[in-house]
């Protein structure tokens, strides 16, 4: 599968979203990932269905929502009606993950789930047949700007290997140019970017975001020596 780049919106202009995502998907952004805070799950606030139905009409890619909320399963179908293309939710966030993911599916979407640095990647082995994409939590969840955390990344070859080529695995939290190859020779193909996506530019000055982007597929795609 071929990589792609998921800038998170945590780290745009929150007083201009939707030109902040025409501007990174014009710089080579691949998909467009949402977090979704709910204040308890973890501990931040971010936005809830009626921002993502007016990103919607920005997002000309796929609209990846991340989930980092308890309970989830009340709040499927608005995200669904929302547009969200991609919806994943966090195994740790109650204890009917399996329904939650069959409701995803049943609504429209293609489920994804979320694990959290401290769970094992077996947590998630049971609903593997269920899910589009794994999120392998490289922070903690609940806000940008975290540095990585290097303990996650052998539950990345395992959930390839129980999972398949087609399963998309994504990881989430700190990434950058630097670890990048490491994410994707472990077995990742989406990797979500913040920070090192939207540092440097702005809606008026975007080329950084392209040279971002451009600097992360690189370090993801080279041949290693
Ligand atoms: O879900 C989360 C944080 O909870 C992430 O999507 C971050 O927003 C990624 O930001 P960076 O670590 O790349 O700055
Ligand atoms: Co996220």
């Amino acid at each position: 599968m071929s990589v792609k780049i998921a800038p998170s919106i945590l780290a745009a202009d929150f007083a201009a979203f939707g030109a902040e995502i025409e501007a990174v998907e014009a710089q080579g952004a691949d998909w467009v990932h949402v977090d979704v805070m709910d204040g308890h799950f973890v501990p931040n606030l971010t936005f809830g269905p009626d921002m993502c139905r007016a990103l919607r009409p920005h997002i000309k890619t796929v609209m990846d929502v991340h989930l980092m909320i308890a309970p989830v399963d009340p709040y499927i179908a608005a995200f669904a009606e929302a547009g969200a293309d991609i919806l994943t939710a966090h195994v740790e966030a109650g204890p009917h993950i399996h329904r939650t993911l069959q409701a995803i599916r049943a609504a429209g979407c293609r489920p994804g789930v979320a694990l959290n640095p401290g769970t094992p990647a077996e947590a998630v082995r049971p609903v593997l047949d269920l899910v589009d994409l794994v999120c392998v939590m490289t922070v903690n969840p609940g806000f940008g700007g975290q540095s990585f955390i290097e303990s996650a990344i052998p539950k990345v070859a395992q959930l390839r290997d129980w999972g398949g080529p087609d399963l998309h695995i994504e990881i989430d939290g700190g990434v950058s140019a630097s670890n990048a190859r490491r994410l994707v020779d472990a077995g990742a193909d989406v990797l979500v970017a913040g920070s090192s996506v939207f540092r440097g530019g702005s809606v008026a000055d975007p080329a950084p975001y392209g040279e971002n982007i451009r600097a992360i597929r690189t370090a993801a795609t080279s041949v290693s020596v």
